[in-house]
């Protein structure tokens, strides 16, 4: 039965996590939302006997939310509905997962959600870690470096919904929050976990979010053994790399498809790692960008015109995936939104969603998804209630087995939700071949 129970504020920071977990021994499987954790039934003692069964094998339960760039208070029921469920299956920590590059608002949803999980816990204090070394997310003095870069000078200052334009954690944090923020530096991590858990102990912290230097593994495994009685953990998913789990050889789900089965990749990130990607695959993959103003004047027959372009490819070549993509240079984020349309972000987000839909139907049986609100907009509309996450692609990044249903008929599928920022330049191409 889980014990570890997890809320991520979106779906790719959601398989991310469930990564490294597996990695570590934990049997996870990805809820899609609260009810996916909470039996139907309706009553308690229905939920109970049914939850008792389903969860028997999993050690730990992630909830993916699309609570990132939410109304503040949508993103605080959503994550205390999906704590209420975690721990009526079981679970008795948390770990509330947000991005490694703190993505927030000075309004939030890092602070008031951290508040919120705190107050439904009865707890008063926590840590906040975004630390994640494999992915080049450092700490050090409060100040969040990407890879060589403090965060407000790295590509993050120009995200377009969360622009980070200061590298101090405590600082972003602050006007978030109800409660102190405060600092403990690398020295007192260093010094190792008994100073650190006296530290965390000392009054100034004990009502508190206090942000913890980590700048390496050590440091992570440190803090995680240092905080190992709290109720509540907040961070990235680095520092899971401190949690050991009861099954270290039996966590990975095997794949679904065999070499050969239809696959695609739908790539809406912006993001500078993912145009990378993008422009790496276009010399290899058969291709199609999104045409946002067709999209607008005929949105089913430009849906229709890419779902077709993309079964031609299978027919002509079954084992080599088409990318169908948003961008791939910054002019291609459009900004405005043309009087009486759509934003183009949900444009974007609909029009993959229905592209998925559409290719699963068709026999896709392999999808690959870049960047966090395309994966949530994507997995919704396939329908998906569980992944069970499978063979690791890069750090943050693997392949997941899951059950869609997108229109009727329920197909199980290998999806990969790709962060924006995450994975190697040729990752299009190659991750492919972990699915053996
Ligand atoms: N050409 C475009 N113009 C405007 N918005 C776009 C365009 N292409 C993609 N988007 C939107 O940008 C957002 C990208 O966010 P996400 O999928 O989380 O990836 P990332 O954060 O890596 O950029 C999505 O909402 C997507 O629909
Ligand atoms: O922690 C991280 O960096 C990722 O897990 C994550 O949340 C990234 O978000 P997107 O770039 O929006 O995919």
């Amino acid at each position: 039965m889980p014990t570890l129970g997890a809320i991520a504020d979106d779906f790719t920071g959601a398989t991310d996590l469930a990564t490294m977990l597996v990695a570590r021994g934990f049997r996870t499987v990805v809820a899609v939302g609260a009810d996916a954790v909470s039996s139907p039934a309706d009553s308690d003692s229905a939920a109970e006997s049914d939850a008792s069964g389903r969860w028997a094998d999993t050690d730990a339960v992630v909830v993916a939310l699309k609570s990132r760039t939410a109304p503040v208070p949508e993103a605080v029921e959503d994550s205390v509905r999906a704590l209420r469920a975690l721990r009526a299956i079981g679970c008795r920590r948390f770990y509330f997962k947000y991005c490694s590059t703190f993505d927030s608002t000075p309004r939030g949803n890092i602070g008031p959600v951290t508040d919120a999980l705190l107050a439904e816990l009865g707890e008063r204090r926590t840590v906040v870690v975004p630390s994640f070394p494999a992915t080049g997310r450092t700490v050090y003095r409060g100040r969040l470096f990407v890879h060589d870069d403090l965060l407000d000078e790295s590509p993050m200052r120009h995200h377009p919904l969360t622009p980070m334009l200061d590298s101090r954690v405590d600082r972003l944090l602050r006007p978030q929050t109800d409660h102190a923020v405060t600092r403990v530096g690398l020295d007192t991590v260093r010094a190792g976990t008994d100073a650190l858990r006296a530290a965390l102990d000392e009054a100034a912290h004990a009502d508190a979010l206090t942000v913890v230097d980590a700048v390496d593994d050590e440091d992570l495994r440190t803090v995680s053994a240092a905080t190992e009685d709290f109720g509540l953990v907040t961070g990235a998913a680095g520092l899971a790399v401190g949690l050991t789990g009861p099954h270290p050889d039996q966590a990975r789900a095997r794949p679904a498809s065999r070499p050969g089965d239809a696959g695609v990749v739908l790539a809406g990130s912006a993001s500078a790692a993912t145009r990378a990607q993008v422009a790496d695959a276009l010399g290899s993959l058969p291709h199609r960008r999104l045409d946002l103003a067709r999209l607008r004047a005929d949105f089913d027959g430009a849906v229709d015109g890419l779902t077709a372009f993309v079964r031609e490819c299978w027919e002509a070549d079954p084992a080599t995936p088409p990318l169908i993509y948003a961008v791939a240079t910054p002019e291609d984020v459009e900004t405005d939104t043309p009087p009486g349309t759509e934003p183009p972000s949900s444009l974007v987000e609909r029009a993959l969603a229905a592209c998925a839909t559409a290719l699963v139907d068709a026999g896709a049986r392999r999808l690959l998804v870049a960047g966090g609100e395309t994966s949530g907009a994507v997995v919704t509309a396939l329908r998906a209630r569980t992944l069970a996450i499978g063979a690791p692609i890069a750090p943050g990044v693997a392949w997941a087995r899951t059950e869609v249903c997108p229109t009727g008929t329920a197909h199980t599928v290998d999806l990969a939700l790709k962060s924006g920022n995450f994975g190697g330049t040729d990752i299009f191409t190659q991750a492919w071949e972990q699915l053996v």
